[in-house]
Protein backbone atom coordinates (compact mmCIF):
# COMPACT_ATOMS: atom_id res chain seq x y z
CA UNK A 1 0.00 0.00 0.00
CA UNK A 2 1.27 3.49 -0.76
CA UNK A 3 1.77 5.74 1.87
CA UNK A 4 -1.00 7.97 3.67
CA UNK A 5 -0.18 11.44 2.65
CA UNK A 6 -3.68 12.82 3.86
CA UNK A 7 -6.63 11.52 6.56
CA UNK A 8 -9.36 13.21 7.08
CA UNK A 9 -11.90 11.75 9.82
CA UNK A 10 -15.23 13.10 11.32
CA UNK A 11 -14.99 16.69 9.74
CA UNK A 12 -17.54 19.26 10.22
CA UNK A 13 -17.94 22.62 8.89
CA UNK A 14 -20.82 25.04 10.77
CA UNK A 15 -21.08 28.49 9.76
CA UNK A 16 -22.55 31.08 11.82
CA UNK A 17 -23.89 34.25 10.09
CA UNK A 18 -26.23 36.27 13.02
CA UNK A 19 -28.12 33.89 15.20
CA UNK A 20 -27.90 31.06 13.22
CA UNK A 21 -25.96 28.47 12.93
CA UNK A 22 -25.12 26.34 9.05
CA UNK A 23 -24.15 23.30 8.95
CA UNK A 24 -22.35 22.70 5.64
CA UNK A 25 -21.27 19.46 5.86
CA UNK A 26 -20.81 16.76 8.89
CA UNK A 27 -19.59 12.99 9.11
CA UNK A 28 -16.78 13.78 6.18
CA UNK A 29 -14.61 10.68 6.35
CA UNK A 30 -11.43 10.90 3.22
CA UNK A 31 -8.15 9.12 2.56
CA UNK A 32 -5.58 10.23 -0.14
CA UNK A 33 -2.58 8.05 -0.76
CA UNK A 34 0.79 9.26 -2.73
CA UNK A 35 0.32 9.15 -6.44
CA UNK A 36 -3.81 9.34 -6.04
CA UNK A 37 -6.37 10.98 -7.87
CA UNK A 38 -9.66 12.13 -6.23
CA UNK A 39 -12.29 14.34 -7.42
CA UNK A 40 -14.85 15.76 -5.41
CA UNK A 41 -17.81 17.29 -7.17
CA UNK A 42 -21.08 18.62 -6.40
CA UNK A 43 -24.29 20.66 -6.66
CA UNK A 44 -23.17 24.62 -6.10
CA UNK A 45 -22.95 25.66 -2.39
CA UNK A 46 -22.71 22.07 -1.36
CA UNK A 47 -19.75 22.89 0.61
CA UNK A 48 -16.52 21.71 -2.29
CA UNK A 49 -14.42 24.64 -1.68
CA UNK A 50 -14.96 24.95 1.95
CA UNK A 51 -13.79 21.17 2.01
CA UNK A 52 -10.72 22.03 -0.24
CA UNK A 53 -9.65 25.05 2.38
CA UNK A 54 -10.39 22.41 5.24
CA UNK A 55 -8.19 19.42 3.70
CA UNK A 56 -5.24 21.88 3.24
CA UNK A 57 -5.20 23.73 6.37
CA UNK A 58 -6.40 26.85 5.01
CA UNK A 59 -9.66 26.67 7.63
CA UNK A 60 -10.73 24.92 10.68
CA UNK A 61 -12.80 22.56 11.49
CA UNK A 62 -15.93 22.06 14.12
CA UNK A 63 -15.32 18.83 14.34
CA UNK A 64 -12.89 16.05 13.84
CA UNK A 65 -9.40 15.75 12.23
CA UNK A 66 -7.05 16.30 9.06
CA UNK A 67 -3.74 14.99 9.04
CA UNK A 68 -1.24 16.03 6.34
CA UNK A 69 2.02 13.28 5.65
CA UNK A 70 1.26 12.34 9.53
CA UNK A 71 1.02 15.58 10.89
CA UNK A 72 -2.01 16.26 12.84
CA UNK A 73 -3.27 19.95 11.81
CA UNK A 74 -4.87 21.01 14.57
CA UNK A 75 -1.82 19.81 17.00
CA UNK A 76 0.51 22.32 14.99
CA UNK A 77 1.08 25.71 15.42
CA UNK A 78 -0.38 28.48 12.75
CA UNK A 79 3.28 28.85 11.41
CA UNK A 80 3.80 25.14 11.33
CA UNK A 81 0.60 24.86 9.32
CA UNK A 82 1.91 27.46 6.99
CA UNK A 83 5.44 25.95 6.97
CA UNK A 84 3.51 22.10 6.13
CA UNK A 85 1.80 24.02 3.32
CA UNK A 86 4.71 25.58 1.73
CA UNK A 87 6.71 22.70 1.49
CA UNK A 88 4.18 19.85 1.07
CA UNK A 89 0.90 21.35 -0.71
CA UNK A 90 0.28 23.24 -3.99
CA UNK A 91 -2.51 25.08 -4.30
CA UNK A 92 -4.84 25.95 -7.44
CA UNK A 93 -7.58 28.27 -6.14
CA UNK A 94 -10.59 29.43 -7.73
CA UNK A 95 -9.78 32.98 -8.03
CA UNK A 96 -5.65 32.36 -8.31
CA UNK A 97 -4.57 34.77 -5.58
CA UNK A 98 -1.59 35.82 -7.65
CA UNK A 99 0.07 38.84 -6.64
CA UNK A 100 -0.76 41.57 -8.43
CA UNK A 101 2.52 43.45 -8.04
CA UNK A 102 4.95 40.78 -9.36
CA UNK A 103 5.36 38.97 -12.62
CA UNK A 104 4.29 35.69 -13.65
CA UNK A 105 7.80 34.68 -13.38
CA UNK A 106 8.09 36.39 -9.83
CA UNK A 107 4.87 34.54 -9.01
CA UNK A 108 5.93 31.13 -9.83
CA UNK A 109 9.55 31.32 -8.51
CA UNK A 110 7.81 32.26 -5.06
CA UNK A 111 7.39 29.29 -3.46
CA UNK A 112 10.99 27.83 -4.34
CA UNK A 113 12.67 30.92 -3.08
CA UNK A 114 10.62 30.17 0.18
CA UNK A 115 11.95 26.92 0.18
CA UNK A 116 15.02 27.96 0.29
CA UNK A 117 16.45 27.57 -3.40
CA UNK A 118 18.88 29.97 -4.80
CA UNK A 119 17.29 33.16 -7.17
CA UNK A 120 18.98 31.67 -10.25
CA UNK A 121 17.91 28.21 -10.11
CA UNK A 122 14.11 29.41 -9.13
CA UNK A 123 14.39 31.34 -12.25
CA UNK A 124 15.12 28.38 -14.53
CA UNK A 125 12.87 25.71 -12.65
CA UNK A 126 10.12 28.40 -12.76
CA UNK A 127 10.71 29.47 -16.24
CA UNK A 128 10.41 25.84 -17.28
CA UNK A 129 6.85 25.10 -15.47
CA UNK A 130 5.90 28.13 -17.37
CA UNK A 131 6.88 27.13 -20.59
CA UNK A 132 5.24 23.86 -20.06
CA UNK A 133 1.92 25.62 -20.02
CA UNK A 134 2.59 27.81 -23.03
CA UNK A 135 3.20 31.09 -21.00
CA UNK A 136 7.01 31.33 -22.61
CA UNK A 137 5.87 34.91 -23.66
CA UNK A 138 3.81 35.64 -20.65
CA UNK A 139 6.52 35.27 -18.40
CA UNK A 140 6.95 39.05 -17.42
CA UNK A 141 3.63 40.45 -17.20
CA UNK A 142 1.92 41.14 -14.19
CA UNK A 143 -1.60 39.32 -13.20
CA UNK A 144 -3.53 42.43 -14.38
CA UNK A 145 -2.13 42.02 -18.17
CA UNK A 146 -2.81 38.32 -18.49
CA UNK A 147 -6.41 37.05 -19.33
CA UNK A 148 -8.23 34.66 -17.35
CA UNK A 149 -7.43 31.54 -18.39
CA UNK A 150 -3.19 32.79 -18.44
CA UNK A 151 -3.64 33.67 -15.05
CA UNK A 152 -5.40 29.94 -14.21
CA UNK A 153 -2.23 28.63 -16.05
CA UNK A 154 0.11 30.69 -14.01
CA UNK A 155 -1.46 29.60 -10.66
CA UNK A 156 -1.43 25.93 -11.78
CA UNK A 157 2.32 26.61 -12.65
CA UNK A 158 3.24 27.85 -9.48
CA UNK A 159 1.26 25.26 -7.60
CA UNK A 160 2.90 22.59 -9.55
CA UNK A 161 6.69 24.31 -9.39
CA UNK A 162 7.91 23.19 -6.29
CA UNK A 163 6.33 18.94 -7.29
CA UNK A 164 4.56 18.47 -3.83
CA UNK A 165 3.13 15.79 -2.32
CA UNK A 166 -0.26 17.29 -2.59
CA UNK A 167 -2.18 19.47 -4.88
CA UNK A 168 -5.26 20.53 -4.23
CA UNK A 169 -7.00 21.93 -7.32
CA UNK A 170 -10.65 24.54 -7.55
CA UNK A 171 -11.66 24.19 -10.87
CA UNK A 172 -8.44 24.10 -12.57
CA UNK A 173 -9.71 23.85 -15.93
CA UNK A 174 -12.49 26.07 -15.84
CA UNK A 175 -11.33 28.74 -17.88
CA UNK A 176 -9.04 26.51 -20.27
CA UNK A 177 -9.37 25.46 -24.43
CA UNK A 178 -9.45 21.76 -24.79
CA UNK A 179 -5.60 21.90 -25.60
CA UNK A 180 -4.24 23.55 -22.55
CA UNK A 181 -6.30 21.82 -20.03
CA UNK A 182 -4.80 18.56 -21.45
CA UNK A 183 -1.37 19.96 -21.45
CA UNK A 184 -2.44 20.34 -17.50
CA UNK A 185 -3.86 17.02 -17.27
CA UNK A 186 -0.05 15.61 -18.73
CA UNK A 187 1.34 17.88 -16.33
CA UNK A 188 -0.21 15.76 -13.50
CA UNK A 189 0.15 12.58 -14.52
CA UNK A 190 3.59 13.45 -15.25
CA UNK A 191 3.89 14.33 -11.43
CA UNK A 192 2.01 11.18 -10.45
CA UNK A 193 4.66 8.90 -12.29
CA UNK A 194 7.84 11.27 -10.84
CA UNK A 195 7.42 12.14 -7.75
CA UNK A 196 4.06 10.27 -6.59
CA UNK A 197 2.30 13.77 -6.09
CA UNK A 198 -1.53 12.83 -4.87
CA UNK A 199 -4.30 15.09 -6.52
CA UNK A 200 -7.40 16.42 -4.95
CA UNK A 201 -9.53 18.17 -7.27
CA UNK A 202 -12.78 19.97 -7.07
CA UNK A 203 -14.74 20.39 -10.56
CA UNK A 204 -17.70 20.49 -12.32
CA UNK A 205 -16.35 18.79 -15.18
CA UNK A 206 -17.76 15.35 -15.47
CA UNK A 207 -15.18 14.27 -17.95
CA UNK A 208 -12.38 15.56 -15.88
CA UNK A 209 -13.59 13.74 -12.77
CA UNK A 210 -14.06 10.87 -14.36
CA UNK A 211 -10.08 10.63 -15.15
CA UNK A 212 -9.23 10.53 -11.00
CA UNK A 213 -9.04 7.16 -9.08
CA UNK A 214 -11.81 8.38 -6.97
CA UNK A 215 -15.16 10.34 -7.72
CA UNK A 216 -17.01 11.78 -4.32
CA UNK A 217 -19.70 13.58 -4.21
CA UNK A 218 -20.92 16.27 -1.71
CA UNK A 219 -24.45 15.53 -1.15
CA UNK A 220 -27.11 16.85 1.49
CA UNK A 221 -23.87 17.79 3.71
CA UNK A 222 -22.29 13.83 3.34
CA UNK A 223 -19.23 13.11 1.14
CA UNK A 224 -20.30 9.78 -0.97
CA UNK A 225 -18.18 7.67 -2.86
CA UNK A 226 -19.61 7.73 -6.34
CA UNK A 227 -19.47 4.32 -8.51
N1 LIG B 1 -17.37 32.52 5.27
C1 LIG B 1 -18.61 32.05 5.17
N2 LIG B 1 -19.59 32.46 6.03
C2 LIG B 1 -20.86 31.98 5.95
N3 LIG B 1 -21.24 31.07 5.04
C3 LIG B 1 -20.32 30.61 4.16
C4 LIG B 1 -18.97 31.09 4.17
N4 LIG B 1 -18.28 30.46 3.17
C5 LIG B 1 -19.18 29.65 2.56
N5 LIG B 1 -20.40 29.72 3.17
C6 LIG B 1 -21.60 28.96 2.79
O1 LIG B 1 -21.28 27.59 2.81
C7 LIG B 1 -21.87 26.90 1.70
C8 LIG B 1 -20.81 26.16 0.90
O2 LIG B 1 -19.97 27.09 0.19
P1 LIG B 1 -18.81 26.58 -0.78
O3 LIG B 1 -18.17 27.78 -1.39
O4 LIG B 1 -17.94 25.65 -0.03
O5 LIG B 1 -19.67 25.76 -1.87
P2 LIG B 1 -19.21 25.14 -3.26
O6 LIG B 1 -19.79 23.76 -3.31
O7 LIG B 1 -17.74 25.25 -3.43
O8 LIG B 1 -19.96 26.08 -4.29
P3 LIG B 1 -19.62 26.49 -5.84
O9 LIG B 1 -19.70 25.24 -6.65
O10 LIG B 1 -20.76 27.44 -6.14
O11 LIG B 1 -18.28 27.15 -5.83
C9 LIG B 1 -22.63 27.96 0.92
O12 LIG B 1 -23.98 27.85 1.23
C10 LIG B 1 -22.05 29.28 1.38
O13 LIG B 1 -23.03 30.28 1.36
Amino acid sequence: MSDLILKAEGLKKTYTSGPQAVTVWEGVDLEVYAGDSVAIVGASGSGKTSLLNVLGGLDTVDAGEVQICGQKLSALSEQQVTQLRNQDVGFVYQFHHLLPEFSALENVMMPLLLGGMSRQQAKVQASESLARLKLKERIDHKPAELSGGERQRTAIARALVTRPKLVMMDEPTGNLDQGTAAEVEALMAELRTEVDTAFITVTHDQSLAKRMNRVYVLTDGRLQLSD
